[in-house]
């Protein structure tokens, strides 16, 4: 088996000194995409800030590459390899594509490997920023985050407010990413978009991962999804008529307005 290249051990997050991740322990393999699931709230940007250095890890280990990193300052971290695409999707609006990237290149980061990616920036590598679209933003994130030369990309809702072609178009991007080696971690709403490029993926329910294992088992079963985000009976099934979602662990988490399992078809 490949060594991980991000390893989390017993990680437990806060904010504003209120406990939200509760004893994390997943890996992400070099080559693939993990992905990270759950409702609105779970903690799944506070478990990615954790990884970062944006909230405060209280205990537990978090290795990169084999190496300890909770203790690190942000940018040591993301001097070690961590790559962090966040949901703001924050570029320099008044510097051009080319400046933006240029900026965030370290180590062996090559900018021909982005405009290879995303050849629409390639073609506008003297237009500021701000005005890109926010598909073409977004790419510019992921590019920034590639010319660091990252062994691990953590990638948070990278399809929000943008269209579906380009959610999908950005989904190929995330997958070729992985093809490159990088450990890539997503977070994604559209969650069978994101197991359909993943391999593994966790679940968190309240902070705690509910589930564990390859993306396969949960392709398309939309009412294990919602059991393992939600706890309960599945949908407006009648509880026990659906054995196959005995692992939920009977949270009770309430059904806020659910994002969970939204479909490619919800897409459309
Ligand atoms: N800065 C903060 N201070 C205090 N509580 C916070 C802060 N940020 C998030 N929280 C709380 O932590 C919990 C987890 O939030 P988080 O944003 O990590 O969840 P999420 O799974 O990413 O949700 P979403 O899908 O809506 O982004 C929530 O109850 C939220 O209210």
């Amino acid at each position: 088996m490949t060594a991980p290249a991000l390893a989390l051990d017993g990680v437990k997050v806060n904010r504003a000194e209120v406990p939200v991740i509760h004893d994390v322990t997943l890996d992400a393999a070099p080559g693939e995409v993990t992905v990270v699931l759950g409702a609105n709230g779970a903690g799944k940007t506070t478990l990615m800030d954790g990884i970062a250095g944006l909230a405060p890890v209280k205990s537990g280990t978090i290795r990169l590459d084999g190496t300890p990193i909770e203790k690190l300052a942000p940018y040591k971290r993301a001097r070690a390899g961590l790559g962090y695409v966040e949901q703001a999707r924050t570029t320099f609006r008044t510097l051009t594509v080319e400046q933006n990237l240029v900026v965030s290149q370290s180590g062996d980061g090559d900018l021909g490997t982005v405009y290879k990616l995303f050849p629409e920036l390639d073609k506008r590598r003297t237009l500021q920023a701000g005005y890109l679209s926010g598909g073409e933003q977004q790419m510019l994130v992921l590019g920034r985050a590639l010319v660091s030369a990252p062994k691990v990309v953590l990638i948070d809702e990278m399809s929000l407010g943008l269209a579906p072609m380009v959610v999908r178009r950005l989904m190929g991007t995330v997958g070729e990413l992985a093809g490159m080696g990088i450990a890539v971690v997503l977070i994604e709403q559209f969650a069978n978009l994101a197991l359909d490029v993943g391999a593994h993926v966790h679940v968190l329910r309240k902070g705690s991962v509910v589930f564990s294992g390859p993306c396969e088992e949960l392709r398309g079963d939309e009412r294990r999804l919602h059991r393992l985000y939600f706890g309960g009976p599945p949908l407006s099934a009648a509880a026990g008529a659906d054995p196959a979602a005995a692992d939920s662990g009977g949270g009770t988490a309430p059904h806020n307005g659910s994002d969970a399992g939204k479909t490619e078809s919800e897409l459309e």
